[in-house]
């Protein structure tokens, strides 16, 4: 049949309209080099029009025609284009090969794709609707987030030649189904298939403005609409100089861009193939479409020792492409697509001849073919990687072939270009292909084929070929913006304007506590508008005395673990539930060599950088952190979180405090569970009158010993800090221990002795709440008491209180009924009564106070002060301490190296097991009766 190109006008708001100038131009068949017909000329004063005639169908009737209409509306429309271009497919082939010269059969199969593109488009379209809202996970629970997908706008589309409406459809399909409007400016070389999309657009009934078709020059219609200030984004397909200059253009205005340019793609074939199948690759990836495809793989890099057979085989096949009119049946080439692409192409290979290269076949009209634009199919060799032949894109059925001998060698050449679209390896061995596609630089590689393209899958380039992809999910979100909604969920006042004490609550605080586990801990929220939060821990002890171990005061406390527990456990747990923590630093004054060990395994633990400030003195608790300032203040941290202090009476708050507003901090300074000592120098209980919100308060002495309080909040304002500036009652070094009766007296001796009074380390005091005695330590006595082989502050309640917020699965519940196993880092707390069917395996430690159960087996572990260990239980490579009791039949060993210098002690009078208790490999204090059955013990 044979078909005329119907006289179209612009397709602007829904409707055919005459160019304002008038103009039109001339359609040229390629294959006779006739004017076929016209099409008409737009220019910025249409461009305008259509424009104007987009924004209006974006926002008419509020969106909700189209840009907010359900994608299932959209893809109604989309699947009713699909099934007229399905419908006039054979038409519109022929309009499409006789505009372009694509062989007839290629641009059926083009109609195809077109088809198959808007039906999957319409497919996207519908899914995008259950796709909205997906939330997103925020760290903060009082915040709630989510995603809303919204088209982009108002799009200009600019496309070229070689697919005229395939690449028309792969920009129209994704935008439309995103809700976009759109201005289509195909190229002017090939433009009818386009304007028949118009005609289909009509009859379907899109509504007006939605898609407009512009036909012109690029200059005259591509460029204003590239300038344009009402176009939200540019799409564009072309050559690379042009996609420069859109680029250009749209970045006058910051519009988005994607540009799918220019190629110069690979192919490699290495020595393993089946040559038939790899020579019609070869041939395929170059000359189909006339060999005017963007992705064509137009440099063969063929293994050098198959290289003569390959190409032997590759001319001869080459040589029976049939060229002809592209209706023609059987036609595999046609003409290229105007008079300027075929003296391009021609005037390319006379260079590359004129430079040394070897035209093999082709380079010329075919002799048969006196009329149309036609080029025989080309192939060259002989070439050097400086040519221009191996270096440009020629765009026309033109092959230039280099060898290679190594895997390598290939690689290196075919990643010397500007241009990174696509690239093939063919070959049989997969590895070897897998390794390929990965060093290949392209945004498209084919493994053993080159070309085949699939709507579902991306589609562009890397380098100068360009950047965004169009075609599969990435199609549509070239077209679609994302939107964040981020929701306040929260009751309370954020805060931002309030006064510090209203930053946090007591409740949000109270669970700051129990999720940092910790008892001691400062906050202090900077100036700093980035989230950047740095820990501070205090290492090795804040003052002193406690920085050495209790049974030396020369030797100070391990950092690595004692009996499996590293020192300073707790505050790595604590910093694990810190959002954003961004740097941890610890401050301490232990030798380099060993903190570099601890540093380097809880960086490794934890993924965040670690940095150690040694002091060359210790500072005390925040001391420490105000030694550190500067330093630490160079990160500008949003907010420090300062661990594993206590806030000691000779903390500097009034200095702290000024150093805060000096580097910027918003004045609020948050203390949570301070010393007695310090909480006393706060005053009473203040809450808000109205909200009866806590401001802050003091904790009363008693409570302080009790472990029962555990989450103390104070919330100071500066006011209150300068109100006790000067306030500070000194820590000594020395203390008395003292008996008395009750909390009480407990609280009566504290405040009335302020001068010699010292901080009763909770540590040694919590185990005795609860009880009818108590002790208070004055400090000489108490450092006698703890230099007390078998006594070790770690085992205390200050670690074990942590596991309470933090693992309290791991802690036998109080009453003893629970039938826990205890493994690992875990200590059992002092009021715990542990099941006499516990299992506890190495690493524990049992604090003051509890009582084990008979037939428990303890091992590794370290038993302090008090512990009842009742019949038959057995007790390997562990301290055992003061006043602890051991049944009868009980067994006490350790063995191997461990502890070898405290090794196993059994102390007090009140053991009174001698016939029964076997020590091995231990050493015994003096004092000790041991039987017979003790086995290679050493008596001091
Ligand atoms: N990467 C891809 O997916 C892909 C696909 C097809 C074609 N291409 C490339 O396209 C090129 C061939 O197409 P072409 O010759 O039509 O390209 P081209 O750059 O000459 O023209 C492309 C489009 O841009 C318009 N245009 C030209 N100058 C313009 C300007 N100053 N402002 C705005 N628009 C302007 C043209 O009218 C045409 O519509 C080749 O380089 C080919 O590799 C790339
Ligand atoms: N098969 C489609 C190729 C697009 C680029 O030219």
């Amino acid at each position: 049949m044979a078909i005329s190109i119907p006289c179209r006008q612009l397709f602007i708001d829904g409707e055919w309209r005459e160019p304002a100038l008038k103009k039109r131009l001339p359609v040229i068949n390629p294959a006779t080099e006739a004017t076929i017909g016209y099409i008409p000329a737009a220019t910025a004063e249409d461009v305008e029009l259509a424009v104007d005639a987009a924004r209006r169908a974006l926002t008419r009737n509020k969106g909700k025609d189209w840009a907010t209409a359900s994608g299932a509306v959209r893809a109604k429309y989309m699947r009713a284009i699909a099934a007229k271009i399905t419908e006039r497919k054979s038409e519109f082939a022929k309009l499409e090969s006789i505009d372009s010269g694509k062989p007839l059969e290629e641009a059926a199969w083009d109609m195809d794709d077109v088809s198959g593109c808007f039906e999957y488009f319409a497919d996207l379209a519908e899914a995008l609707d259950a796709k909205q809202k997906a939330p997103v996970s925020l760290p903060m629970d009082n915040f709630k987030c989510y995603i809303l997908k919204e088209p982009i706008g108002v799009v200009g589309l600019i496309t070229p030649w070689n697919y005229p409406l395939l690449m028309a459809i792969w920009k129209v399909a994704p935008a439309l189904a995103a809700g976009c409007t759109a201005i289509l400016k195909p190229s002017e070389l090939a433009s009818v298939t386009c304007l028949e999309l118009a005609e289909v657009c009509r009859e379907v009934g899109l509504p007006p403005g939605v898609l407009n078709i512009l036909t012109g020059l690029g200059p005259e219609a591509g460029a204003p609409l590239a300038s344009h200030p009402n176009v939200d984004k540019i799409a564009f397909t072309g050559s690379t100089i042009t996609g420069s200059k859109i680029m250009t253009a749209a970045a006058q205005m910051v519009k988005p861009v994607t540009l799918e340019l220019g190629g110069k793609s690979p192919i490699i074939v290495f020595d393993d193939v089946d040559l038939d199948k790899a020579v019609e690759w070869t041939m395929f990836g170059c000359f189909w479409t006339n060999g005017q495809i963007c992705s064509a793989t137009s440099r063969l890099i063929v293994h050098e020792s198959i290289a003569a057979d390959f190409l032997d085989k590759l001319v001869q096949w080459t040589k029976n492409i049939k060229i002809s009119d592209p209706l023609e049946e059987g036609c595999k080439l046609g003409p290229v697509v105007s008079e300027g692409q075929y003296e391009k192409i021609l005037k390319v290979i006379s260079t590359a001849k004129s430079e040394g290269a070897t035209i093999v076949c082709g380079g010329a009209r075919p002799e048969h073919l006196k009329k149309g634009f036609f080029i025989e199919p080309t192939i060259i060799t002989d070439i050097n990687t400086s040519m221009q032949i191996w270096r440009e894109e020629v765009f026309g059925p033109v092959l230039c072939v280099k060898t290679f001998a190594s895997e390598d060698e290939a690689i290196e050449l075919a990643n010397d270009t500007r241009y990174g679209l696509g690239g093939a390896v063919i070959s049989q061995d997969l590895e070897r292909c897998d390794r390929v596609s990965k060093a290949l630089q392209a945004g498209i590689v084919w493994i053993n084929c080159s070309q085949p393209c699939f709507c579902q899958a991306p589609w562009g380039g890397n380098k100068q070929s360009g950047f965004g992809r169009e075609l599969g999910e990435w199609g549509l979100d070239n077209y679609m913006s994302v939107k964040q909604i981020t929701q306040y969920v929260s009751n309370e006042q954020w805060g931002w304007y309030q006064s510090p004490s209203k930053l946090y609550n007591f409740k949000q605080l109270s669970l700051l506590i129990q999720r940092s586990g910790f008892r001691f801990l400062l906050i202090w929220k900077m100036g700093s508008s980035e989230e950047k939060v740095v820990a501070v821990i205090m290492v090795g002890g804040p003052t002193k005395g406690t920085r050495f171990r209790p049974l030396s005061l020369n030797i100070p406390k391990p950092l690595f673990p004692l009996a499996g527990q590293p020192m300073v456990h707790h505050p790595i747990s604590a910093c694990k539930r810190i959002a954003n923590l961004a740097q941890i630093y610890l401050v301490g004054f232990y030798e380099e060599r060993e903190f570099a060990l601890y540093v380097s395994s809880i960086s490794n633990e934890l993924k965040i950088p670690v940095r150690y400030l040694r002091e060359e003195k210790p500072h005390g608790s925040a001391g420490g952190l105000y030694n550190f300032r500067d330093l630490i203040m160079e990160d500008s941290p949003s907010h420090i979180f300062l661990l594993n202090c206590d806030v000691c009476c000779s903390f500097p708050l009034p200095e702290m405090l000024d150093a805060h507003k000096k580097y910027g901090g918003m004045g609020t300074i948050l203390v949570i569970k301070v010393s007695a000592e310090s909480a006393s120098q706060f005053g009473e209980l203040i809450a808000d009158p109205e909200t009866k919100e806590l401001l802050h308060y003091t904790e009363k002495p008693e409570t302080f010993v009790s472990d029962l309080i555990n989450c103390g909040v104070y919330i100071f304002t500066p006011e209150v800090f300068t109100a006790i500036q000067g306030v500070s009652s000194q820590r000594k070094d020395r203390a008395n221990l003292r008996r008395v009766s009750s909390f009480e007296a407990l609280q009566s001796a504290t405040r009335s002795l302020p001068t010699d009074y010292v901080r009763l380390d909770q540590d040694i005091l919590s185990p005795l709440a609860g009880k009818k005695q108590l002790y208070t330590y004055e400090t000489g006595d108490f450092w006698e008491q703890i230099k007390t082989p078998g006594m070790s502050l770690k085992c205390s309640g200050l670690y074990l209180a942590q596991f309470r917020f933090t693992s309290p699965d791991l802690l036998a519940s109080g009453d003893g009924t629970k039938n826990a196993t205890f493994l690992g880092d875990v200590f059992v707390h002092p009021s715990a009564k542990v099941h006499p069917t516990a299992k506890i395996g190495p690493n524990v430690s049992i604090s003051a106070n509890a009582r084990i159960g008979p037939g428990v087996r303890l091992i590794s572990c370290i038993i302090l002060d008090g512990v009842e260990i009742m019949e038959n239980a057995v007790v390997t490579n562990a301290i055992v301490g003061w006043k602890s009791t051991i049944g009868r039949w009980s067994r006490v060993q350790a063995s191997g190296d461990y502890n070898a210098k405290l090794g196993v002690t059994i102390l007090g009078e009140s053991v009174g097991v001698e016939d029964e208790v076997v020590v091995t490999n231990s050493i015994v204090l003096p004092n000790k009766t041991l039987n017979v059955s003790v086995q290679e013990e050493i008596i001091l």
